[in-house]
């Protein structure tokens, strides 16, 4: 049985949606990206799994606990990291005080070597702490008792770019000892960096779960050219080309340039478009040119995403889930509220 399973998982607060209909398995020893814009359900989901709130509908397992259970879920407690979005401790206490006492509860086997790599001030008043400090504790606590399965709130959120760094790689490390991840995230880089599969969530819908290297794929690569002489766009209406942009140099740029570049401009196009077919067709096409630059280029995840996240629905792709069309016209007032 996947370590984190979901079936029609739905939360309302009321008549405010929160998540509905969920499903998805997060499979052993994997990292899974639970990416979505503000308010798309993603801590909503992460607090139900958790056993913090009841769903409403449809339910979960953590390693095999319903999250309905909250006897069964606590048999597993042990065996589970959580790292909540904006970590709140008592206040009034040490650190370190804390930290015992999170490991008498839970267990310690290495708040050692994790401090080594996240070192919040451990002998001073958690009110003292900034905001990354508190994240530090957090995440000490999330794995000191080595969990199998870690399910965190946006876990780089308040640390600084080092910091941020050193999590995703130790994240990456336990991953090949055999952890499994749940994390959710605004941030496509990190996505990238450690993610297997994502879920991508809108307005409490999941609206595409896949790998992330097939999601790049099938987002095609961006090829800037710059050519020769004039450019008929019709010229490069080959299959696979989307979104061509051609401007005759120096209509849109304002670098002045050195001699050569200034003769260079006032006889080159540039072309820009994104491209999903075989290289060779498109690069004997460019090679009708005389070619001045060439640069072909993963397209930027955050191109993806948008067409998920984007505000203007005629934007979005088709939201998919179970193979049925998602209502993509549901009301945004939700969104509005704060968490
Ligand atoms: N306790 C609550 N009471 C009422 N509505 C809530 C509550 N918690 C969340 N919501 C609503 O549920 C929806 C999903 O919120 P959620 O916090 O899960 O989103 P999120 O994806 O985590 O957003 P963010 O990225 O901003 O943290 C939002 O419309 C939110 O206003």
């Amino acid at each position: 049985m996947p370590p984190i399973q979901t079936s029609e998982l739905t939360k309302y607060y009321g008549d405010v949606r929160g998540v509905e209909d969920l499903s998805f398995a997060v499979e052993e020893g994997e990292v899974f990206g639970f990416l979505g814009p503000n308010g798309a359900g993603k801590t909503t989901t992460i607090r139900t799994l958790m056993g913090f709130q009841s769903p409403t509908g449809g339910t979960a397992t953590v390693l095999g606990a319903d999250i309905r259970d909250g006897a069964a879920l606590r048999e597993v407690r042990a065996d589970v990291g959580y790292l909540p979005s904006e970590p709140s401790f008592n206040e009034n206490v040490t650190g370190r005080r804390l930290l015992d006492y999170h490991g008498s509860l839970r267990g310690d086997i290495r708040s050692d070597e994790m401090l080594e790599l996240f070192d919040p001030p451990l002998d001073r008043k958690v009110r003292e702490y900034s905001r990354g400090n508190k994240q530090m504790l957090a995440i000490v606590m999330a794995f000191m008792h080595d969990p199998d399965v870690l399910i965190m709130d946006e876990p780089t959120s308040g640390l600084d770019p080092l910091k941020q760094e050193q999590l995703l790689e130790f994240i990456r490390t336990e991953q090949q000892r055999g952890k499994t991840f749940f994390f959710s995230s605004h941030i496509l880089s990190e996505v990238r960096k450690v993610c297997d599969r994502v879920a991508i969530i809108r307005d409490g819908h999941l609206v595409e779960l896949e790998d992330v290297e097939s999601l790049l794929d099938r987002s095609g690569k961006i090829v800037r050219a710059r050519l020769s002489g004039d450019l008929d766009p019709d010229a490069l209406a080959l299959d696979g080309v989307h979104d061509i942009e051609v401007s005759s140099d120096g209509s849109e740029d304002g670098d002045e340039g050195d001699g050569e570049t200034a003769i260079a401009k006032s006889e080159a196009t540039s072309v820009t478009f994104t491209y999903t077919g075989a290289y060779e067709p498109m690069l004997r096409q460019l090679l009708e040119y005389e070619i001045f630059d060439l640069t072909i280029e993963e397209a930027p995840l955050e191109d993806v995403f948008m067409r998920f996240y984007g505000e203007n629905p005629a934007e979005r792709v088709e939201a998919v889930e179970n193979g049925k069309p998602v209502d993509s016209e549901i009301e945004e007032g939700a969104e509005e509220a704060d968490v």
